[in-house]
């Protein structure tokens, strides 16, 4: 795993990211979703996995009053399964105890078995549901904290 790297995402990078949060989520983000989060949202922190300058994966987290709001994390199909999404999640929880945070939230489809395997495994514990949540199929939310940062 030491050919993987981790850093900040740039403007540059958001064209890549797009095309995975394409291929994630049901409901992506835009382009100008991610431009605005990287130069307008003061509180947001967002950080690429590439390999061989290759970006494979990311993930976004706003960081406020000693709190770490995990808005998106996504790992490319092709990379899947191979332990990127423990790098990220790690990386997650190293950035916020260097920013203060004491504990950190999200919220995950019911039905994503995958990433709520993943935050279960890092202390995530379901809090609450949000009925009818995702507009786009009415899929609940699970609501994770994760307080022992
Ligand atoms: C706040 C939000 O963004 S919620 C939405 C989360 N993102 C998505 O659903 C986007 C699509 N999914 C993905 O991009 C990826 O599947 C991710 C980010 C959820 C996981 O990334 P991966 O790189 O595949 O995870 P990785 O290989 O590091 O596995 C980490 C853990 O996830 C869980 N996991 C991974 N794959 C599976 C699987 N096929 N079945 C069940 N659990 C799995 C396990 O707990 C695993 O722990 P282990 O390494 O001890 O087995």
């Amino acid at each position: 795993m030491n050919d993987f790297l981790i850093r900040d995402m740039t403007v540059d990078d958001i064209d890549e990211v797009v095309k995975i949060e394409h291929l994630s989520f049901k409901t992506p983000w835009t382009y100008e979703a991610f431009l605005s989060e990287l130069t307008k949202n003061k509180v947001a922190r967002y950080r690429v996995i590439e390999k061989d300058k290759k970006i494979v994966g990311y993930y976004g987290i706003w960081l406020l009053y000693g709190e770490g709001h995990i808005t998106n994390i996504a790992v490319h199909p092709e990379y899947r399964g191979i332990g990127l999404g423990n790098m990220l999640l790690k990386d997650i929880i190293s950035l916020s105890k260097e920013n203060g945070i004491s504990a950190l939230t999200l919220e995950v489809r019911v039905g994503n078995s995958v990433a709520i395997n993943l935050y279960k495994k890092y202390g995530f514990v379901e809090v609450a549901k949000r009925k009818g949540y995702y507009s786009d199929t009415g899929e609940d939310a699970i609501i994770m904290w994760k307080y022992d940062v």
